[in-house]
């Protein structure tokens, strides 16, 4: 007798609706007429058979037919309701249209009318922290005895810089995990979204008659971490080969629970890492075409939350290993805040803060700098990184300002979603007349300016995650540390043609199948090399090519 593999045998004890109605398993009009015989589907499909190109060319024409890219999302997240393999083969295609559409800055919108748009949980597991004792029970099933080995988890404190959102965050969640399996090839059923709604502190949801959520303000403290811990317990006891992500967790939350976790899991936050490693990744890029050394670079990081300290930590990381001390890269920070620049008598400076404030006594007008205008004027930064969710901020007068002491100023507006970036790639590229090296959050066009044609980088975490995260899991690793995140952000280097003018200072979206797997291929290295690994494994590349899935029909 030929032995069933687990989902053969999981497809042939279940009935019609329950292989159709189930996203992992479902092929719709291509499943054959031998498996319509086999599985009981005789007779509840119309009776042409389709290949997944056939169903692809359909599915597009419809997606083009929308309107608007609310419409198109909505579309889109119907299909990955309904026929996941079918949505990642239709996204491989147009993995440079999807991606602000299932990501940000759509998932924005989707986000903001959660309540008024749902239709489906979309597999998410709701954990919620007024129910603790279901926790475990609420992750099993969510997952559906599938084999999770990836988990990306939010509490929607701090969605993109549009605040708390609640349990509508869960959104972000699902939109991360689409661009893992879209750019990484993570087997779709293999990973797990979830919401820990913690309450929320958005009155406007509060008072929603619609809102989904737990209707009470946002718990803090030992009943939240309490919640945290056993969320992942529970998570470690059922998916023990899983890879957990944080994200969009609050300023006061996001680190204190990376460093609890981060030496004893296969874990990390991505606003804190993610982002810490596209921006580096991005200012080593953008070194790459002025020729100038990282040690010569004065760092200006506007917004020093959770992003900006994580970004100002992994390039104090990348300046050790060039050759200085501690007390020495410290030297070519300067940490902006509401407050303006941070001494180390700032009232109110989170822990992350404190290893980046200055000293008053360094500045004659110290007392005047209480704004970016100020500082900027005062310390003339090569480098300035914007991710403090205020808009517009980056004025002509602080890039002219900027610009004006450097040759090739390095200028990432990367706060999210559109409507709260510091500056427009167009303008910066003008105001500094092209000598800028942008980067921007969202995807932005490129920008034509006397003769030259100049492509924007996307500084976005989704050039790097998923990259991270497959190989961290190809490589069965215990943890993730700084020299595996630091031989990330090197393995993009040589990717971009940087000798052509205008040239981006990231490798493009559209390749970003091809980076990710090198990325992966790089991160499994390290853990290798490490001796980071839990199974045996002899071959980073065998171990990330055995783990890609391809989104074909089983
Ligand atoms: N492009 C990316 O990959 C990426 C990654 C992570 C975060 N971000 C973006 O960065 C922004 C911040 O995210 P976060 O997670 O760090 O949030 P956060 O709340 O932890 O940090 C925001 C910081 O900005 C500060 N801030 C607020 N108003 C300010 C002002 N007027 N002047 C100076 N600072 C001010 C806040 O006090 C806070 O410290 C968001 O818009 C987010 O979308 C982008
Ligand atoms: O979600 C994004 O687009 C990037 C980042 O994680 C953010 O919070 O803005
Ligand atoms: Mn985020």
């Amino acid at each position: 007798m030929v032995k069933l593999t687990q989902t053969e045998e999981l497809v042939m004890t279940k009935t019609a609706d329950q292989i159709l109605n189930n996203p992992f398993l479902n092929k719709g009009t291509a499943f054959t007429k031998a498996e319509r015989q086999a599985l009981g589907l005789i007779g509840t499909l119309p009776s042409q058979v389709q290949t997944i190109e056939e169903q692809t060319t359909q599915a597009y024409a419809q997606f083009q037919s929308k309107a608007t890219r609310l419409e198109k999302r909505i579309f889109l997240m119907n299909l990955f309701n309904e026929n996941r393999t079918l949505f990642y083969h239709l996204m491989d295609q147009h993995v440079v249209e999807f991606m602000p559409i299932v990501y940000d800055p759509v998932v924005a919108d989707s986000i903001e009318q959660y309540n008024e748009l749902f239709l489906d949980p979309q597999n998410a597991a709701f954990v919620s922290v007024d129910a603790p004792e279901d926790i475990e029970a609420t992750l099993k099933n969510a997952a559906t005895g599938r084999d999770i080995r990836l988990v990306v988890v939010t509490d929607a404190e701090g969605i993109l810089g549009m605040g708390d959102w609640g349990v509508n965050g869960v959104d972000i969640a699902v939109g991360k995990l689409m661009v893992y399996t879209a750019a990484a090839g993570i087997d779709p059923s293999q990973v797990l979204p979830v919401s820990i709604d913690a309450g929320t502190n958005n009155q406007k949801l509060l008072d929603d008659p619609l809102y989904l959520g737990n209707r009470h303000k946002r718990i803090y403290g030992d009943r939240y971490y309490e919640t945290i811990d056993k969320f992942v317990a529970a998570e470690q006891k059922l998916f023990p080969e899983s890879l957990l992500h944080w994200e969009d967790f609050g300023r006061s939350n996001a680190q204190v629970i990376l460093d609890q976790y981060k030496d004893k899991i296969a874990t990390f936050n991505d606003d804190i890492q993610g982002t810490g490693m596209v921006v580096l990744a991005g200012i080593l890029g953008a070194l790459n075409i002025s020729k100038e050394s990282i040690k010569d670079q004065k760092i200006l990081s506007f917004g020093a939350g959770t992003a900006g300290m994580g970004i100002a930590n992994q390039i104090m990381d990348e300046l050790m290993q060039a050759g200085l001390t501690e007390a020495e890269a410290k030297q070519h920070f300067y940490a902006v805040d509401k407050q303006g620049l941070l001494f180390d008598d700032t009232e109110d400076l989170t822990p992350a803060q404190k290893a980046f404030t200055r000293q008053r006594s360094e500045f004659s007008n110290a007392d005047e700098l209480t704004n970016l205008e100020a500082v900027v004027k005062a310390v003339h930064p090569t480098v300035m990184i914007g991710t403090s969710t205020q808009p517009g901020t980056f004025t002509e007068s602080i890039i002219k300002e900027m610009a004006a002491h450097t040759d090739r100023p390095i200028i990432f507006p990367l706060s999210n979603p559109t409507k709260l970036a510091e500056a427009k790639a167009e303008d910066l590229i003008k105001w500094t007349d092209g000598r800028a090296l942008v980067a921007t959050g969202i995807p932005a066009d490129d920008v034509e300016y006397k003769g030259v044609t100049y492509q924007i980088g996307q500084g976005n975490n989704a050039l790097m995650y998923p990259g991270l995260g497959f190989g961290l899991i190809a490589a069965t690793a215990k943890v993730l540390n700084a020299e595996t995140l630091s031989a990330a952000c090197h393995a993009l280097g040589g990717i971009v043609d940087t000798s052509k003018p205008g040239a981006a200072v990231l490798p493009p979206v559209s390749k970003i199948t091809e980076f990710s797997q090198t990325l992966a291929e790089v991160v499994a290295q390290s853990v290798i090399d490490q001796k980071l690994n839990k199974e045996p494994i002899t071959s980073a590349k065998q171990a990330v090519a055995d783990m890609k899935w391809v989104p074909e029909y089983k």
